[in-house]
């Protein structure tokens, strides 16, 4: 074994044990309660000292099978540290600046590996022949398949020379399977410059597919709560929100492998629809119309038209004596209140409260009383009469009366919504309330309701993927729960909602941060070339605008367009499934959603175990229905009948964008019906 690859593959064993020390430290002060005090006093200072404990507990936790370090700086000696002690990092020779996931440092608090998102380990990053920030030789390590240190390759920066990126091409080329796994050791310049961007600032990255938009967004969430950990506690924590479970569940191993574990993920329904599925799907006329942002104004409506004054008088009995409000006062107070802009439910404890308050005054004009405003807040006869004037509001019951009431709706949406408008939104009342089916917009009405009535828990950062296909209603829904900037990724060629909003200056809008930057992505890391300049052949149908995207990766024979016999296309299918699963990598079958169940069939009978994406289970080969697959991607993709996806809904050609640029190696279209028309003219040049 080369000597070099030795020395180093003892240094990583050093950091191993030092990283074990490091763990069972704080593990044995977690049990001992080390340095807790016994006072009373002590009790919030030991809470939060063990809860500090456990958060860097659980962030050492689960890292062993990832490499400790992937590469190091190599600087002149007295460059990083201040004195030469003939260890490995600080020597006569040099100074070496170890990069990792996490930083590891030794029993004396020297560092070993310093934090991939620390400041100085900034020039990995950016530091480049023009601008070599000090440093003499960038070095990249290449791990086998056992996760076995097994190479290294470097890069001089202080002299002219190429620019070694073997490792790099080789780690970003990798074939995929099993979940998306963080890109550390690769990030590019104009990715990490997003990665870095300050925290108060709300970035709109738009990206062609590939270009490492999800990767971004989440290793900037890791690297702000690097940064700004306490600040964004504070605030409320940081969540990221995707379009559904397939691709949450996708996603959700990067942040803990990257010592991130407390960041929430939820789907824009789960995060609207306080536990309600959405199991129906709006015709593309009632969601341009449910999304709409006018639609806020008629749920305000519907709301508060639910206050009634009433036209009698308010009598409490108290001690043998009767207290009267009459119907003027009672109407003044309630003008009071509406007049203030107060919260839904905060405006009915205010009303209570000033009823009770307005009795009080009266028992104390006529000669004091034993009375607390408490108590009369409680008297049975002020309750009754704010129940009947100010209802309590059930969000489902409200938006129900709202779809399936012809009256209630005109009268909610006089002025705001025309005949025909209003027509569409109108459904048949169900048998029940609880037999009431709800669409994903439906959900955003909810969360409209629910946070008029209280206002929602705040966040201290969001990342939004996916948010080319949320609607106006959808975007007020996060907005609302903002307690600071967001992170917005998406594509708009990918837009496949129809109550989506079309641009992003007007996303910022909606989500109340026009003042956040637009940024572009535009160089791809998953498709390879042929593959993405034969889906580019749809941009001018779906997104004129956008620039077509360059990719990273040239792979020869990654395109496979293959014409069968009617009838065939299932069979040919299933054979390409079984050739695939010769090769390495991750397989993904996707078609239009009600071709799913024949494939499945297909595939069963042919005994090919695969799983079905939105349900449980996993195997190297998924039958993916192409609504469910935005954001994810396979080695190798086999999209079947592209015709029949394009058919199934309004805005087709975009979701028969997004299926064919799932793929990392090759793509595999397979067809009897005739190619889409945007396909077609360099078909034969293939
Ligand atoms: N700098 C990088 N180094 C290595 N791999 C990268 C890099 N950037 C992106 N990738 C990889 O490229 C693939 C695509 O990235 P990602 O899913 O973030 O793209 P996206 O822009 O969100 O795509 P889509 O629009 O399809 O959702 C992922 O496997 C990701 O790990």
């Amino acid at each position: 074994m080369e000597p070099e690859i030795r020395a180093e593959r003892e240094y990583l064993q050093a950091c191993r044990a030092e990283l074990d020390r490091m763990r069972k430290e704080i593990n044995s002060a977690i049990e001992t309660g080390m340095g807790e005090g016994d006072a009373v006093d002590d009790k919030y200072f030991n809470h939060v000292l063990r809860q500090f404990r456990t958060e860097i507990a659980e962030e050492l936790a689960d890292i062993d099978d990832a490499p400790l370090f992937f590469g190091h700086l190599d600087y002149p000696p007295g460059e990083v540290y201040e004195a030469a002690r003939g260890s490995h990092t600080r020597s006569p020779e040099h100074d070496l600046v170890y990069l990792g996931r996490r930083g590891i440092r030794d029993d004396d608090g020297e560092p070993l590996v310093i934090d991939w998102r620390a400041p100085l380990a900034r020039a990995f990053y950016e530091a480049d022949h023009d601008h070599p920030m000090g440093v003499r030789v960038r070095r990249r390590y290449g791990f086998d398949q056992a996760g076995l240190l097994s190479a290294y390759e470097d890069e001089p920066l202080d002299r002219p020379g190429s620019s070694a990126n073997r490792l790099l091409t080789a780690e970003i080329e990798r074939p995929r399977q099993g979940p998306m796994r963080d890109i550390v050791a690769t990030i590019q310049p104009d990715q990490m410059r997003l990665v870095r961007a300050p925290v108060d600032r709300t970035l709109c990255i738009q990206g062609a597919p590939g270009t490492g938009k999800t990767a971004v967004g989440l290793h900037r969430l890791a690297y702000l709560l690097y940064t700004e950990r306490v600040r964004l506690q504070k605030a409320g924590g940081v969540a990221v929100i995707g379009p559904n479970r397939s691709f949450l569940s996708y996603i959700a191993g990067v942040l803990p492998a990257l010592g991130e574990v407390a960041v929430s993920q939820a789907t824009i329904d789960e995060l609207t629809g306080a536990g309600l599925p959405a199991e129906r799907v709006d015709d593309p006329r009632t969601a341009r119309v449910k999304g709409d942002v006018r639609m806020a104004e008629v749920v305000r409506r519907q709301l508060w038209a639910r206050i009634r004054p009433v036209d009698r008088t308010l009598e409490v009995k108290y001690q043998h004596r009767t207290w009267r409000l009459y119907p003027e006062d009672i109407a003044e107070e309630l003008a009071e209140i509406l007049s203030r802009g107060a919260d839904y439910s905060a405006g009915r404890e205010l009303l209570a409260q000033r009823l009770a308050h307005r009795i009080l005054r009266e028992m104390e004009r006529a000669g004091g009383t034993s009375a607390t405003l408490h108590q009369l807040r409680r008297n049975g006869a002020i309750t009754k009469l704010v129940r009947e004037m100010w209802p309590a509001v059930e969000p489902a019951r409200l938006i129900h009366d709202l779809l399936t009431d012809k009256d209630c709706l005109a009268e909610a949406a006089d002025g705001v919504l025309t005949a025909e408008e209003q027509e569409v939104l109108l459904r048949p009342r169900p048998r029940s309330r609880k037999a009431m089916t709800w669409s994903t917009l439906d959900l955003a009405l909810l969360d409209e309701v629910a946070a008029l009535v209280e206002r929602p828990a705040k966040l201290g950062h969001v990342v939004v993927d996916e948010a080319q296909d949320l609607s106006p209603m959808h975007l007020r829904a996060i907005a609302r729960r903002l307690a600071g900037a967001c992170t917005v990724l998406g594509d708009v060629a990918q837009a496949t909602s129809p109550s989506a909003v079309r641009d992003w200056a007007t996303v910022l809008t909606h989500l109340e941060r026009s003042t956040g930057r637009i940024e572009e992505l535009t160089h791809g890391y998953r498709v390879p070339a042929d593959v993405l300049d034969f889906a580019a052949r749809l941009l001018p149908h779906i997104a004129p605008d956008l620039r077509s995207p360059t990719s990273f990766r040239h792979s020869a024979d990654a395109l496979h367009l293959t014409e069968t016999a009617p009838g065939e296309t299932v069979a040919t299918a299933v054979m390409a499934c079984a050739t695939a699963l010769k090769q390495e990598g991750s397989i993904g079958l996707l078609a239009a959603d009600d071709d799913i169940p024949e494939l499945h069939r297909a595939l069963t009978e042919r005994g090919l175990d695969h799983a079905v994406l939105g349900t449980d289970g996993a195997a190297r080969i998924t039958l993916a229905p192409v609504s469910l697959a935005k954001g994810l991607e396979y080695d190798t993709v086999l999209v079947v009948e592209p015709a029949r996806i394009v058919a199934a809904e309004e805005r087709g050609l975009q979701r028969l964008y997004v299926a064919l640029t799932r793929a990392v190696s090759t793509l595999h279209v397979l067809h009897a019906d005739r190619l889409p028309e945007p396909l077609l003219p360099q078909t034969a040049a293939v």
